[in-house]
């Protein structure tokens, strides 16, 4: 019998018998060489990190995917946490489409939350369950390099297409995989804050699952997971829907039942589908252990994107 280990911080309620255990474990074992060497690309969304013993079990699955020999890549969000900074500052802020409309003040603020605090904390986090994690943003080894992104909507009334402005919102124009690559052959778990450099230096928020599909489109990931707050996808009736082709979600935002900040995360898994990623599922971050039940059950716990019904 193995030797007891320390405290476990992180043990759930113990619910399954020893021969249930060493099933489970069993049947990763298929999951584990299929996926050998892969990237996993984790968006890990603002909502999804506010329980800090989700954050801790989290973590923990994070460095258990590298120890089976995976490449995870973390890219987190952070609206929340800037929403409550910019409140105390008394900077009020507006989204569109779910993005947030982003002045000269605010992108500061959003750097330093995402970028700092957020990053950092992550970091932590996956350092304490045994990992080896490095925090970057987009300016780093100018991971990401971004534009301003234009967005254009048509009156109803007229018909008249008009331009938004957006302020400091970025689109990522190129990933440069270069400080990944160096990760890949490491014990070096990425965290990267969705923050892009313009051409002339300029600094650009960029929403997190833009960004992590970007990520996970350069480096050919076998998995994009966007952790969330939600249990999926929901239909008309407030339904999960486990498998959503990409017509019908085309359908579901066009008639207003996919919205606000589902609208990137839905555009992000439907561009990266699109691009090769075998798998982009919005996962139930609520839901403990979510990321190894997307990788090591045939179940998974949310909406899986993918290009045919
Ligand atoms: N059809 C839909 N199904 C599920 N969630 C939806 C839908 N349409 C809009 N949403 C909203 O999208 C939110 C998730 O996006 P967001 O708040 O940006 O999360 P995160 O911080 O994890 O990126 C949900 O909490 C929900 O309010
Ligand atoms: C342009 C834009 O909207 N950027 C986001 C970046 C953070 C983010 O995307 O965080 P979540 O994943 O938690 O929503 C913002 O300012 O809130």
């Amino acid at each position: 019998m193995s030797s007891p280990l320390p405290d476990d911080p992180v043990a759930l309620p113990d619910d399954l018998s020893w021969p249930q255990k060493a099933r489970v474990l069993s049947e990763a074992l298929p999951y584990m060489h299929k996926f050998a060497g892969q990237t996993i690309v984790i968006k890990y969304g603002g909502h999804a990190m506010g329980d800090p013993a989700l954050a801790r079990i989290f973590a923990r699955d994070v460095v258990l995917l590298k120890q089976v020999g995976m490449h995870p890549v973390v890219v987190h969000g952070g609206g929340p946490q800037i929403g409550r900074m910019l409140d105390t500052l008394r900077i009020q802020s507006t989204f569109i489409d779910g993005l947030r409309v982003t002045d000269a003040a605010t992108v500061d603020v959003v750097e330093m939350v995402l970028a700092g605090s957020i990053n950092k904390a992550i970091v932590t986090n996956i350092n304490q369950a045994g990992g080896f994690a490095v925090g970057l943003s987009g300016k780093d080894g100018r991971l990401i390099q971004a534009r301003k992104l234009t967005r254009s909507v048509r009156d109803p009334d007229s018909s008249i297409e008009r331009q938004l402005d957006l302020g400091f919102v970025g689109e990522p124009m190129a990933v440069n995989p270069h400080v990944l690559e160096q990760f890949r052959q490491s014990d070096i778990i990425p965290v990267i804050a969705p923050i892009g450099i313009g051409e002339r230096g300029e600094t650009y928020n960029i929403n997190a699952d833009t960004a992590a599909g970007a990520i996970a489109a350069e480096l050919k990931a076998s998995h994009l997971l966007m952790l969330t707050d939600v249990a999926g996808v929901l239909d008309g009736d407030k339904k999960l829907i486990q498998d959503l082709s990409i017509e019908r979600a085309r359908l579901l935002m066009a008639d207003g039942t996919i919205k606000g900040g589902m609208i990137p995360k839905v555009e992000t898994c439907i561009a990266t589908v699109e691009a090769g990623v075998n798998a982009s599922v919005i996962v139930d971050g609520r839901v403990p252990h979510a990321v190894l039940l997307e990788i090591f059950t045939p179940q998974g716990a949310g909406t899986l994107i993918r290009a045919v019904p």
